[in-house]
């Protein structure tokens, strides 16, 4: 009893030891599983699940800092045009929708392409407004947030953009 009292209670410290010992691997290995389901899930969207990887055509001369990091196309994959690559949207037809995104809240599994359309503007210059007129009309796909891409992220290239 005295034992008790004395705050001596509870399993002797070796054992409260391992269980310490064990609960801090468990922790260690479910952060791993966490991180690892992460990374999988990241190279899933990015490659196996769309298809091959992205690449760049016809870079033009505005765009050659951002087109250093990008991949080259495979040269004897299909060009637009040819058989095999996939058609231009008919004039009039509603072209393809963006769906996930590095700037998107929920990202989703389609294809991912640069903008189409960029809005530039000084702050408070209403860019806001223009946006929100523009993504009323059905075919617009616009992000939810500014990406921030040429002041902030420019560095991370055309991969963190598309
Ligand atoms: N059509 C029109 N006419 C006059 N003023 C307008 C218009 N559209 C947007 N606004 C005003 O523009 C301000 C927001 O601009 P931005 O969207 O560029 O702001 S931000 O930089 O993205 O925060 C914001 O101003 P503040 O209210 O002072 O914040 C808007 O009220």
């Amino acid at each position: 009893m005295a034992y008790r009292v004395l705050g001596r209670a509870g399993p002797p410290q070796p054992r409260r030891a391992r269980r310490l010992l064990f609960a801090f691997t468990l922790s260690l290995s479910c952060t791993y599983l966490c991180y690892s389901l992460l990374c999988c899930c990241d190279d899933l969207g990015q490659s196996r699940l769309l298809g091959a990887p992205r690449c760049l055509r016809g870079p033009g001369a505005g765009g050659q800092k951002l087109l250093q990091e990008s991949r080259p196309c495979d040269p004897s994959g299909p060009t637009p045009g040819e058989p095999g690559a996939p058609s231009a949207p008919a004039a009039g037809a509603p072209s393809p929708r963006l769906s996930g995104s590095n700037h998107s809240g929920s990202p989703k599994l389609g294809t991912k392409r640069l903008p189409q359309a960029l809005i530039v503007g000084v702050k408070k210059g209403g860019t806001r407004a223009v946006l929100e007129f523009i993504r009323v009309h059905p075919d617009v796909r616009a992000l939810g947030t500014e990406p921030h891409f040429f002041d902030r992220n420019y560095g991370r290239g055309l991969d963190w953009y598309s």
